[in-house]
């Protein structure tokens, strides 16, 4: 199947600053996709690159097929984009909002806006200006929802919204799991494990990993070994185990591509080890546990380099 976004090493620089580089992902038609990430990571840059708001310094994007320098016109027309920071006529009222993006969309489905102003609540009656943040997000997603887009995108859509308002954006959405393909930037782990299907990890303009949910769960594992006082750590640890550790006797670490031969690596490490224990990780751990080995490498090289 021909995926929903393609990118091949797209990269952007801002004079000095490097927002992305060389990210190359795909984003399957179907997929809810997460872009997760600190502050400055690249997030919003990727967004504005497949939507055509900047340009790519170098590599290349597709966007429903379409050169994501192409996107414009009618190929906007299958895309519903809520950004950041998103500017709306703030003057008009909410009904008066939702009659003018209506105009711009032959596919828009006026029973399915009926039932978004009813669900998410919308003062239909109250000015834009007049409105809450998550009151205007919610507007602003029932005005991209309505024409029923094959690919919404949406950058940081639960930043500050309170959890009521929160879990009636993402039921929202869910109901176009299938029908649409989404891609959405955000820092909130616990709402990305809950909805999304995929995952890319962005770190300092870098994709640390593209994958499903379900792979990366299976891949992670928090491993403890009891080693036994006087032992030492060994020399040449695989990369794939993060965040080592040797204390008292306990030897801890994540294994970052758990499978059914982990334990004999393990032995093969420490042989004397008399008990292990391994536990399954959920998103936020696995998160903590890479930026905290980005962080340990880092500071190795920068020692390095002294
Ligand atoms: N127009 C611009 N001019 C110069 N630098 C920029 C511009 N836009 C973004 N940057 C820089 O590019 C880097 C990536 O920014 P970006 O907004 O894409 O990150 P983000 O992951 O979306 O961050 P946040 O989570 O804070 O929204 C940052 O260092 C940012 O300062």
């Amino acid at each position: 199947m021909t995926p929903i976004v393609e990118t091949q090493r797209l990269s952007k620089q801002y004079r000095a600053e490097t927002a992305l580089r060389e990210v190359s992902l795909a984003i399957p038609p179907g997929a809810v996709y997460a872009l997760v990430g600190a502050n400055g990571a690249g997030k919003s840059t990727f967004i504005k690159l497949l939507m055509n708001i900047v340009q790519p310094t170098a590599g290349a994007a597709t966007v429903l097929g379409f050169a994501s320098t192409e996107v414009a016109g009618a190929v906007f027309e299958r895309i519903g984009y809520v950004s950041e920071n998103q500017e709306m006529p703030e003057a008009m009222t909410v009904g008066d909002f939702l009659a003018y993006v209506r105009g711009f969309y032959p596919t828009w489905d006026r029973a399915l806006e009926a039932d978004l102003v009813e669900r998410l609540d919308l003062p239909l009656k109250r000015r834009l200006k007049n409105l809450s943040r998550g009151m205007k997000m919610k507007a602003a997603l029932a005005s991209v929802l309505a024409y029923r887009p094959a690919f919404i995108v949406l950058d940081e859509p639960f930043s500050g919204l309170d959890p009521l308002v929160r879990d009636e954006l993402i039921e929202s959405l869910r109901e176009r799991k299938g029908e649409s393909t989404i891609l959405l930037s955000s820092h909130d782990l616990e709402e990305v494990e809950s909805f999304a299907t995929h995952v890319g990890y962005l770190q300092d303009g870098r994709l640390l990993f593209s994958e499903e949910l379900s792979t990366l769960g299976d891949r992670f594992r928090e491993v403890t070994v009891v080693v036994g006082d006087g032992a030492t750590l060994p020399p040449n640890l695989p990369e794939t185990w993060l965040t080592p550790k040797l204390a008292d006797g306990v030897f801890h670490f994540v294994d970052s591509s758990y499978d059914e031969a982990a334990g004999l690596r393990t032995g093969r490490f420490f042989p004397q080890s008399v008990d292990a224990s391994v536990a399954p990780m959920n998103l936020r751990s696995i998160f903590v546990a890479i930026a905290r080995a980005g962080r340990a490498s880092a500071r190795e090289k920068a020692e390095a380099a002294r």
